[in-house]
């Protein structure tokens, strides 16, 4: 069982510690464009595999690109803590309009 906070310490663990024939850690020596081709390829995974009737295709795109975004997260020294606190800060917020505003004057 993980869940994707430990899949996110997993990832760090491997940045902060290389182990060799790690796909993470391979991830993380080829650079931010590969991670970047990665999150790109795997996003348009998810979006054809949505189109398509099977469920467990779309759940394995989903898994893999979640996967990738959190090693993109990590590559940028984003924590997934970061994310929720974002995600916690809509709640019964009727427009984030006026919040994108001011984030875009930063
Ligand atoms: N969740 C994942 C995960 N999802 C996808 N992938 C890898 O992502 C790759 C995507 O496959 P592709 O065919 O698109 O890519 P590829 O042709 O293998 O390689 P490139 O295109 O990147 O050159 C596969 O090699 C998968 O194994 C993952 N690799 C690792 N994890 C997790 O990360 C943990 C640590 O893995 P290692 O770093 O390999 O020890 C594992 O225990 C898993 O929990």
């Amino acid at each position: 069982m993980q869940n994707l906070d430990e899949l996110y310490e997993l990832i760090l663990d491997r940045k902060n510690n290389p182990k060799p024939g790690s796909y993470t850690e391979y991830l993380f020596n080829k650079g931010l464009d590969k991670i970047l081709k990665k999150v790109g390829e795997e996003s348009t995974e998810v979006i054809v595999a949505a189109k398509n009737d099977s469920d467990p295709d779309f759940i394995l795109e989903v898994a893999d690109l979640a996967y990738h975004v959190e090693v993109l997260m990590a590559q940028r020294g984003i924590t997934p803590d970061q994310i929720k606190k974002e995600l916690a800060s809509r709640e019964g917020k009727k427009s984030l309009t006026k919040d994108r505003a001011e984030i875009q004057k930063w």
